[in-house]
């Protein structure tokens, strides 16, 4: 199911005095089983782009195509529900929005919500406890009893329970230690690999659009202003420095290898290996120019 945006704007409080727009003409497309980083500032419109992708926000202008779905302006709530079940969003903190008494119950809540049998939305319960990395036994207690981390993996498995083909990730990790951090987005990461699920990140980090990302948006003052590939993106210094958006921590490691080497490596490393190589690499050349 590809994501297509086309001459989005959008604008808060339309026909008031308060109107205010967000977003100007977005034109952007996820291919399907695409891994897609947003990213840019504080108030450039990643929320509100976001909310588009299922309908929460319909386009002042502009058209929004979810598989063969079209929204436009006007568009009725009713029509969005299929899009809603197919396109799930993490929003921050979603574990705000527990609150069934079992953790099996909330998990099973949006299927069944959605008309899947109860036999079902408990088999899919199951799975996906361990999915998210929690035992089994914690189905039967109280959502409230849990750990904060705890928390957001049962909120994260009550969005796969409804078996989305696409889904949102509003910086799913915030507030979370390193480690949590590192195991959540590994396993979105491994969900994308594995089932082919097309993910949209939406972070300030530059570090994770690096690592997983097969595309990165950058957003700027309600314009998308580039998309590429990571290698594409990081090698335009050009840009990130006009949007004052720094470079991945390996990014800035190779810059001070180079210098070091005094001579750019062939190409832009974002991962540990890949630099590693391209330093063997370029001393394997200085040494046999010798
Ligand atoms: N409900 C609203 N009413 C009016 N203006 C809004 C509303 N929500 C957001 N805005 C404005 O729209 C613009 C884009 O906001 P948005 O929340 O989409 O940015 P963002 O990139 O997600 O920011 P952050 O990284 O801080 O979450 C900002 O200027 C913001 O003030």
């Amino acid at each position: 199911m590809d994501i297509k945006l086309q001459q989005v704007s959008y604008a808060y409080s339309k026909g008031t005095p308060f109107e205010k727009y967000a977003l100007f003409n977005v034109d952007l497309t996820i291919p399907h089983g695409t891994y897609q980083a947003i990213i840019g500032h504080t108030g450039s419109g990643k929320s509100t782009i976001l909310q588009h992708f299922n309908g929460l926000l319909k386009p002042s202008e502009g058209q929004v195509h979810i598989g063969e779905r079209v929204i436009v302006a006007g568009k009725k709530a009713k029509e969005l529900k299929p899009v809603r079940q197919k396109v799930g969003i993490v929003f921050q903190f979603p574990e705000h929005q527990l609150f069934e008494e079992t953790v099996l119950k909330d998990i099973m809540f949006g299927p069944m919500n959605f008309g899947v049998s109860e036999q079902v939305a408990e088999a899919r319960a199951r799975e996906l406890i361990k999915l998210v990395g929690l035992p089994e036994d914690i189905l039967n207690k109280s959502p409230f009893d849990l750990s904060g981390g705890q928390m957001r993996r049962v909120a994260i498995a009550g969005v796969l329970a409804m078996d989305p083909e696409v889904i949102v990730l509003d910086e799913p990790t915030a507030g979370l230690d390193p480690r949590g951090q590192k195991e959540i987005m590994d396993m979105f990461y491994n969900l994308h690999k594995e089932r082919g699920l097309t993910t949209i990140l939406v972070t300030h980090s530059m570090e994770d659009a690096a690592r997983y990302a097969d595309q990165i948006a950058i957003m700027h003052e309600g314009r998308c202003v580039l998309n590429g590939t990571p290698h594409e993106i990081f090698s335009d210094s050009d840009t990130l420095e006009k949007y004052r958006l720094e470079l991945p921590h390996i990014v800035r490691f190779q810059r001070k290898i180079e210098q070091l080497m005094k001579k750019p490596l062939s190409k832009i490393c974002l991962t540990e290996e890949e630099l590693a190589a391209e330093v063997a690499h370029a001393l394997r050349e200085g040494r046999d120019a010798k």
